[in-house]
């Protein structure tokens, strides 16, 4: 691909976030061009390539990666696909965005960091698009300029509406509050040493069998706290929080201030269902600075270091809401390719 041209992205999964990437690489995403879609169900992506132009469908994933045109593979099928759909981007030598998790589980996340290391060069990102996101990106540059002082501790709260079917108690964790470790890990530039799950009465709002909500405390290695309260059933909105506080002040996001309306007797706000509504721009911005960073020749943004680092403290996350009590984090030295 050169410069001037378009990158040519294959979209693996059509599902629910897939098929939302498909239509932002199609209608908001400069300098780039859905090449071909991909996914176990034939119907659903005929339909989706039916409806652009230049469009390939694909039942298999190293078929769509092997054809011409694919310049860069966007991965959104479920998790447990991730290992197989980026070993074969790794013998295209393609660059791919990765959904989260990169793979469930560290063993597999290490395979993966195995295999991007014997490439010679970075390939992966990882869509934790949080880091994209406007307030996110507001507090990181705050705590940068250092005026706050040293963060002591940080108060996460992750509320979804409802949780779809087959959604399980280790799914808090691992596809829930994988992302408040990404963003713990980013903002503060530490590593969880240790998890502890608090578990509640769970709601009546909660389907049977499900723990939820739970309070999740992680521990990192320059001594922060650092709390989520995961409830993903509360019925009334997709609310992520999140207050530092520092040495010399706090600072919060996710209040939703953005349009406050006084009307008979009441004052407030909307607040967003879901999480394509709260993080529409930080997938957008995502999705473009993947697509130009490629472009570039560049790979920027979460690496698969962090999926990996993300998968190891789910491992501990799951052992400590199973088992209780305080589980330490267990994490291989970090390569210096991805220093
Ligand atoms: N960043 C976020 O906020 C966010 C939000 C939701 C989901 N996700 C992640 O996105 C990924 C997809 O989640 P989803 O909610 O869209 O799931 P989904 O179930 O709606 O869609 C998955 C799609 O992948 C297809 N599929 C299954 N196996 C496949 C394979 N081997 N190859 C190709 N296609 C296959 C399925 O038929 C389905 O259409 C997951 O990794 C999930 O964790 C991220
Ligand atoms: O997979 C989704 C997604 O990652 C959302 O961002 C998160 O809020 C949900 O809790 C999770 O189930």
């Amino acid at each position: 691909m050169s410069r001037s041209t378009t990158l040519g992205v294959a979209v693996i999964g059509t599902g629910r976030m897939g098929a939302d990437h498909v239509r932002r690489l199609h209608e908001v995403t400069n300098g780039a061009r859905v090449a071909a879609v991909v996914d176990v169900d034939a119907e659903r992506v005929k339909r989706i390539a039916d409806g652009i132009e230049g469009c390939s469908a694909f039942t298999d994933p190293a078929a769509a990666m092997a054809a011409d045109g694919v310049d860069a593979v966007l991965i959104a099928s479920p998790g447990t696909a991730h290992e197989a759909a980026l070993m074969t981007a790794f013998e295209h030598d393609l660059p791919v965005l990765c959904e989260k998790p990169l793979t469930p589980g560290s063993a597999s996340a290490l395979r993966v960091l195995e295999a991007e290391q014997r490439l010679g060069h970075r390939r992966v990102q990882v869509g934790f698009m949080r880091r994209y996101d406007p307030e996110y990106v507001q507090l990181k540059a705050l705590l940068e300029t250092g005026r706050l002082g040293r963060p002591l501790m940080l108060h996460n709260r992750h509320r979804n509406v409802a949780t779809p079917p087959g959604f399980t108690s280790e799914m808090l964790i691992n596809d829930s509050v994988v992302h408040e470790m990404d963003i713990t890990r980013w903002l503060l530039e530490q590593e969880i040493t240790a998890v502890t799950v608090l578990k509640p009465t769970p709601s009546g709002n909660a389907p049977e069998g499900l723990q939820d909500p739970q309070f999740v405390v992680f521990e990192t290695s320059g001594g922060a706290i650092v709390d989520v309260e995961i409830n993903v059933n509360c019925g009334f909105g997709y609310q992520v929080q999140a207050e530092v506080v520092c040495e010399r002040g706090t600072a919060r996001i996710g209040d939703g201030h953005a349009l406050v309306t006084q009307q008979a007797g009441h004052w407030g706000g909307a607040i967003a269902q879901d999480y394509t509504e709260r993080f529409e721009d930080a997938y957008d911005r995502q999705v473009q600075a993947w697509v130009d960073a490629t472009r570039r020749g560049e790979v920027t943004g979460p690496s698969a270091w962090d999926g990996y680092a993300t998968a190891a403290v789910c491992e501990a996350g799951v052992r400590a809401q199973q088992e209780g009590g305080r589980v330490e984090v267990t994490l291989a030295d970090r390569p210096p390719f991805y220093a």
